[in-house]
């Protein structure tokens, strides 16, 4: 479904939006939930793909079908490899068939794991025979996605011997993996991470039982960052549930968008962000710790006429989407100058925006929701708006709620 976005304006009197809880937190924990049964949840995140993860643990089936999800593909792998007795077929959609999972796969295999490829040699779909893993020592590539060492850290206090995994290369997404060791402590599990070495003890199950809130999801917060940049100077929204000292590396949102002149007041597990000053300077960021905000400020540096050179995206062309090519084409069509390597972006500053231009969204959800406020400037059409629900499923709805006309 093409959704139109009508030129809107933020209505301050109004604007507070609960978002639901972090994906990637809730997926991890799930899985560490069917692990640790003991466990219990709060504000799960209701998107697609925590939806996938809960089915995906809860089915007998022979084949599990995660479609776009890519944590759930990574981390469901690990979980399935120590699944003693039991035979899946591990599948999702056409672009989960091109998203690489022979790193994991290898890491697995060298502890022990049987896992085949049933079509393409790297890539889903797999098929695991869940078996006892009894090594206990790996090196694998730290250079692709941290997807994999989480997979690993996830699975690795029920190891007999835990796991000591050794890093190669330069290490991306670094938050994203201290996100699984502090989630790991918080149910009880001993873990060190020292250079390049990654050590977890298999858990003894004293710490029992144990309740964990998810803070809401700082990605789909990035979204009201962009919105309040391009708002009128004191325009006002708060978001909540949130808090300063997040597991989330996405939080980051909070220095980068100083830039743009939107402050963050944190307080009573709510955030507000509140637009004080215009700046125009140019923005040079490095965001491999942070690849899912990249769309975003992108489009907010279109959006402003600010030229930008975001560097670290090497990962953007193994998401939803090749995020890269998506940037640049659709900021093109707006009338935007956007050059791009394998992992770097550069802006020039924009003059114009073009009005009532349709926006492709290639399946990713982060395309949709990063040139959403893009309304607050101009008249704009976002094409297969329902991606949205693979993270954000109401953030439509969450616009309307804080003045964005939107019609079908
Ligand atoms: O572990 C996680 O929850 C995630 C890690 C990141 O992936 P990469 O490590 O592949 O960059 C991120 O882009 C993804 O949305 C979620
Ligand atoms: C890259 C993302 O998700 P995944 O890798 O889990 O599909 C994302 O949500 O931006």
């Amino acid at each position: 479904m093409n959704i139109t976005l009508h030129k809107s304006k933020i209505v301050n009197e109004k604007s507070e939006v609960t978002i639901t809880g972090s994906k990637s937190e809730s997926n991890r924990l799930l899985l560490l939930q069917a692990l640790y049964p003991n466990i219990k949840l709060q504000n799960v995140s209701n998107s697609d793909d925590s939806n996938l993860m809960t089915n995906a643990l809860n089915s007998n089936s022979e084949v599990v079908d995660i479609h776009h999800a890519g944590t759930a593909m990574r981390f469901l792998t690990a979980y399935f490899s120590i699944q003693e007795g039991r035979e899946v077929v591990l599948t999702g959609s056409k672009r989960m068939k091109e998203r690489p999972i022979q790193i994991l796969v290898e890491a697995l295999q060298e502890l022990g794991a049987e896992i085949s490829y049933e079509e393409n040699e790297g890539y889903p779909p797999i098929k695991i025979k869940g078996k006892k893993l009894t090594k206990n020592k790996v090196s694998l590539k730290a250079n692709v996605s941290s997807q994999y060492i989480s997979a690993l850290l996830l699975i690795a206090p029920k190891l007999e011997n835990g796991l000591e995994l050794t890093l190669e290369g330069e290490i991306t997404s670094v938050p994203y993996i201290k996100m699984t060791l502090s989630l790991l402590d918080e149910i009880g599990v001993e873990s060190s991470f020292v250079g390049n070495t990654i050590t977890v003890k298999p858990k003894n199950n004293h710490k029992q039982p144990t309740t964990l809130t998810v803070e809401s999801d700082w990605s789909s917060a990035s979204y009201y960052f962009s919105i309040a940049a391009l708002s009128e100077l004191g325009t006002e929204i708060t978001l909540s549930s949130y808090k300063k000292d997040s597991l989330q590396g996405d939080s980051t949102l909070v220095d980068v968008y100083k830039h743009f002149g939107v402050e963050s007041i944190f307080s009573n597990n709510k955030v507000t962000l509140i637009k004080k000053t215009a700046n125009f300077r140019p923005l040079s960021l490095d965001l491999k710790n942070a690849p899912d905000i990249a769309q975003t400020i992108a489009v907010t540096c279109f959006a402003l006429g600010i030229a930008c050179d975001l560097k670290g995206l090497h990962t953007l062309k193994i998401k939803e989407t090749d995020r890269l090519v998506a940037l640049k084409t659709e900021i093109e069509k707006l009338g935007g100058h956007v050059k791009i390597t394998d992992k770097s972006l550069h802006l020039t500053a924009s003059t114009h925006i073009k009005e009532s231009v349709s926006i492709g969204t290639y399946n990713d959800h982060r395309m949709a929701m990063a040139f959403a406020p893009l309304a607050l400037k101009t008249p704009i059409i976002i094409e297969d708006a329902e991606v949205v629900s693979k993270s954000y499923p109401t953030f439509w709805d969450d616009l309307k709620s804080i003045g964005f006309k939107i019609s079908e």
